[in-house]
């Protein structure tokens, strides 16, 4: 379990987390979500006990990572993958970390095996490519055979197979009843792998959830219209709180009403629409919508019209 108590972290004028308080639970991923510069980063070095907070706390398996006597079994993590020592061999980066905290050379091959470097073990890693590291990265975040596991971006790097290796992996530690925190920037895995999520952005919490109400919650009301007529549905659509996207020729993307009153709009006005489609948002698009105010860097958004207003963005 990993419990963040009102985290801040300041720097300088910056905050980069702002009262951040949350709870990850055992037994399902939970996916920890955030436009660049959110505090994502920051917010596990804090957990980790590598960045000490402004104001607020930190514990993972009920203790701050400082006052665990074996840290490495409580929590394994695998921030920068890249911070391997890179004239050493796999084996030998993973031996030295064992050596600190008592670990079996056993172990050391088992965790080996696991992440499938194998046959590379005892290369140097300096030569390895970035998905090799990411599974060099997550081979010492699991030697310590931790109950809590934070991993920063892990699929960063990895092919589509090791992508569905580590889908497989996080769901597996989860399975065993482990803490499974995991941050992504790819959304589509993210809906594959994670059940619950934690979307932060400007360092504060956005969102708390499973990732089915994160979705749903964003959906909305959004009905797919497809018609001849479409400027004409749109003037017959207007109302103070609906908003029509055309997103192609003769597509609208309608907010703020039912498709059954879309439906009977349309019908009473004589205009035939060739689809009718209430829309299930993506993880992407919910994380779009949500974090929309919270991003650093933005490029221009598709305008959204009023229906009835001054004509459709293109
Ligand atoms: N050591 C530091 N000194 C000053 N500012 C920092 C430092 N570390 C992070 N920041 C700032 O804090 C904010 C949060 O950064 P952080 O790296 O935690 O975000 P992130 O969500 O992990 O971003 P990304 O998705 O881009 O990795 C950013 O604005 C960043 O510039």
């Amino acid at each position: 379990m990993i419990e963040a108590h009102s985290l801040t972290k300041r720097y300088g004028e910056r905050t980069a987390v702002d009262d951040l308080s949350f709870t990850v639970r055992p037994g399902v991923v939970t996916g920890f979500l955030g436009p660049n510069g959110a505090g994502k980063s920051t917010t596990m070095r804090m957990l980790l006990g590598l960045d000490a907070p402004t104001a607020g706390r930190a514990a993972v398996n009920g203790r701050s990572y400082a006052e665990h006597r074996a840290p490495l079994h409580e929590v394994g993590a695998m921030l920068e993958a890249r911070s391997v020592h890179t004239g050493r061999s796999a084996y030998h980066h993973l031996l030295a970390l064992a050596a600190t905290t008592g670990i079996s050379k056993r172990r050391v091959n088992e965790v080996i095996d696991l992440v499938g470097l194998g046959s590379v073990a005892r290369k140097r890693a300096g030569g390895f490519s970035l998905g090799m590291g990411q599974r060099l990265g997550i081979a010492g975040a699991l030697l310590g055979d931790p109950a809590t596991v934070i991993l920063d971006e892990p699929g960063n790097g990895l092919d589509p197979e090791g992508i569905l290796w580590i889908r497989n992996l996080l769901k597996g530690l989860a399975a065993e009843g482990r803490t499974v925190l995991v941050s992504s920037h790819l959304m589509s895995e993210m809906a594959l792998t994670a059940e619950h999520l934690i979307v932060i952005g400007r360092g504060r919490l956005i969102a708390d959830t499973s990732v089915a109400e994160f979705v749903a919650q964003a959906a909305g009301d959004v009905v797919r219209v497809r018609t001849d007529e479409a400027d004409r549905l749109c003037s017959l659509l207007a109302g103070p709180d609906v908003a029509v996207t055309a997103l192609e020729a003769g597509v609208l993307h309608v907010t703020g009403l039912s498709s059954d009153r879309i439906g009977r709009i349309a019908a009473e006005h004589g205009v035939v629409l060739a689809e009718l489609t209430p829309q299930q948002a993506s993880l992407e698009e919910a994380f779009m919508e949500l974090t929309r105010d919270a991003v650093e860097f933005q490029a221009p958004a598709a305008r959204l019209v009023e229906a009835g207003g001054k004509g459709l963005a293109a």
